[in-house]
């Protein structure tokens, strides 16, 4: 079955990782695709490529998400190209790991732009293109299971991932009225670039691994379905929620 028939699905930060699987996911289930993406134009391209394997639409738009400008033209060349936007999985993140006592003023405030400024200007321009098309949509935003606990060297990072989940309960509220729903997702330790250099420690991932009764770190496949149930119909009366994707890691005390 089909979750995302006839919809234009917009995802940042889709190049790789959870956003690439993100988006062929959608594309998947019905989908035209408009990706955003920062740095390297390959990547972009093979994601489209595969998205347009499966039949349907795609689009790349570069652009930094820290810059406010990004999101209204990441917009306006969706609906340019495809004539609406129905979803936004705001997914763009960065996590330099670095401790905490010395931690550079440009880390932090880089992060801080990329993962928190980046998701908000996102979901408003996404929020303010739906409420002018007038029949709702949905918003998806890539928080974390950091948002519910603390990490040594991710002092500069969780606090954003909270700050994603906040503004997805928050903007619940201001987008009911318009029919927009508003959710997210916290994925636990996923297998992707932006924790490569942190689990080529051997003695680190294996102790990770140990954490999760499922007995295996995520793969950015193992986020789709969660992704693509919260964008579809199937999630209609879901909003301000949190779906947790972790392998159990996150209960998994003693
Ligand atoms: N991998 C993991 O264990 C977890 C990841 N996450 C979140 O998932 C999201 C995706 O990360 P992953 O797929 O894991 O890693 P990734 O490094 O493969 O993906 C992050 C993407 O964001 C893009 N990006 C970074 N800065 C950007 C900017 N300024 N403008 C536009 N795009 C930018 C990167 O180019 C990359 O494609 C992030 O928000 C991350 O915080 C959340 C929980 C766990
Ligand atoms: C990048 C980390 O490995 C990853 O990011 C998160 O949000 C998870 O909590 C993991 O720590």
């Amino acid at each position: 079955m089909k979750l995302l028939e006839g919809k234009t699905v917009l995802v940042t930060g889709a190049s790789t990782g959870i956003g690439r699987a993100a988006a062929i996911g959608a594309a998947q289930h019905g989908a035209d695709v408009v990706i955003n993406y920062h740095a390297r134009d390959e990547d972009a391209e093979a994601c489209i490529a595969a998205i347009e394997a499966t039949g349907q639409r795609g689009l790349a738009v570069k652009g930094d998400v820290a810059e406010p400008e990004t999101a209204k033209a990441f917009v306006a060349k969706a609906v340019e190209a495809f004539g609406k936007v129905d979803v936004m999985v705001n997914n763009a993140g960065i996590c330099p790991f670095h401790a905490f006592l010395d931690m550079p003023v440009e880390t932090f405030e880089r992060t801080m732009r990329v993962n928190l400024h980046g998701a908000y200007f996102m979901v408003q321009a996404a929020a303010n293109q739906m409420v002018a098309q007038g029949h709702g949509g949905a918003i998806v935003a890539v928080s974390s299971i950091s948002a519910l606990v603390g990490g040594e060297y991710q002092t500069h990072y969780t606090p954003t991932k909270a700050g994603v989940h906040s503004l997805m309960q928050s903007t619940a509220i201001a987008l009911g009225k318009y029919k927009i729903r508003c959710n997210s997702l916290l994925p636990g330790t996923i297998l992707t670039e932006i924790n490569k250099d942190d689990l080529a420690d051997d003695a680190k991932r294996t102790y990770m691994e140990s954490r999760v009764p499922l007995g295996r770190l995520g793969a950015p496949e193992d986020m789709v379905g969660p992704i693509v149930f919260l964008a579809s119909d199937m999630a209609a009366y879901v909003t301000g929620a949190a779906l947790l994707v972790d392998g159990g890691m996150f209960v998994n005390l003693q």
